[in-house]
């Protein structure tokens, strides 16, 4: 959906190492404070019961530690870590060996889980509700059903649609949590501690500008840093300060508030061509040739949240800030009523 190749893209890259700056307990675990001290008190009463920690539901968009999370609930509960997603699991019985297979307390985290297929999705709900298999053996008259006990698990379902997802299985997670868009403070904490682990010295100042331009996400704080050490690796640069970032940030075509070229063309075409809108979302994803899913999902949320855009009910309006993030000046809007 999202391209692959766009800088800023929130989607996994193939260049993202992901996994090596991963934090690995809560502590570590930056933002998201409220579902951070949530699953602390779930995990600390879970541990003290014995038992397996409810089924947690993370949604929210991509890059902002879902995954992280799942691995982190995993080692604090000090249980395994068993991963799959919604696409790979194609037949009930995949889904069936995997949970049969568990051990005792284990996580199963399933990724992208509203891609699930519904007979698999069918099979999930005993098994997250009573801990049980209900298997079909043999066909036609003679056929019968048996029930198999599962060991206790936890099923982490992780999601960037969370209304995509059926209410069945919805309803059938005991602890939902939404991950929303990180501050800029936290994000220079992700840049430092993830400086530290790529053993790169990096200003203060530096992070807080790499942070300003990561469009709230971790993912992309990361890998912009990566790239800003390139510019200065080969500047021959020890420190990265605000400017070397700067340099380097404005050298990838990200802007002072983490736009890249989509994004403006985005703004640009309202500003421009339908001055300052409304203008209908079907309308922007034919004029800029991009799915409407991608407007919506991935070019959107960010410009909405920065306050640049609004989505109305007649469609998409610049904001006055998105008019001064141009450069340009708002049309004068008399003519539109005012007098008639
Ligand atoms: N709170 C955080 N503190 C530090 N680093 C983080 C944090 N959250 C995420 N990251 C880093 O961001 C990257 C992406 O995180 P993760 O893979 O967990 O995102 P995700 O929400 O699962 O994304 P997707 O929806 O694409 O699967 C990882 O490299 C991870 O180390
Ligand atoms: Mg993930």
């Amino acid at each position: 959906m999202d391209d692959p190749d766009r800088l800023l893209t929130a989607a996994r890259r193939a260049d993202d190492a992901d996994a090596a700056l991963r934090p690995k307990t809560l502590d570590e675990f930056v933002g998201q404070k409220a579902a951070r001290e949530n699953l602390r008190v779930f995990i600390s009463a879970a541990k003290a019961r014995g038992d397996a920690l409810d089924h947690v539901l993370f949604f929210g968009p991509p890059g902002l530690g879902k995954t992280t999370l799942a691995q982190i609930i995993a080692r604090e509960m000090g249980v395994g870590f068993r991963a799959t997603s919604g696409p790979v699991i194609a037949k009930s019985g995949d889904l069936a060996a995997l949970l049969t297979n568990l051990e005792d307390g284990d996580v199963l985290f399933i990724d992208e889980i509203h891609r699930l297929q519904p007979a698999v999705e069918e099979v999930l709900y005993p098994a997250m509700e009573d801990r049980a298999l209900d298997l079909m053996i043999g066909e036609g008259p003679s056929a019968r059903s048996v029930r198999i006990d599962l060991p206790r698990f936890t099923l982490v379902g992780a999601t960037t649609r969370q209304g995509l997802l059926t209410t069945p299985l919805r309803d059938r997670f005991g602890i939902p949590v939404r991950l929303n868009f990180y501050t800029v403070d936290e994000l220079e904490k992700v840049v430092t501690r993830a400086a530290n682990l790529l053993d790169l010295h990096v200003a203060p100042d530096g992070a807080q500008e790499i942070a300003r331009r990561a469009r709230g996400t971790p993912r992309i704080a990361g890998r912009l840093l990566r790239r800003v050490r390139d510019f200065a690796n080969v500047a021959g640069r020890e420190t990265v300060d605000a400017e070397a970032a700067d340099t380097a940030l404005t050298r990838l075509e990200v802007d002072k508030l983490g736009l890249d070229a989509m994004d403006r063309r985005y703004l640009t075409m309202i500003a421009d061509i339908y001055r300052g809108g409304p203008v209908g979302v079907e309308t922007l994803a034919a004029g800029l040739s991009e799915p409407r899913d991608t407007i919506e999902e991935v070019i959107e949320p960010y410009l909405i949240q920065l306050g640049l855009v609004a989505r109305t009910a007649r469609g998409r309006c610049l904001n006055a800030s998105g008019w001064k993030h141009l450069g340009l000046n708002p049309p004068v809007t008399t003519q539109d009523g005012l007098f008639d």
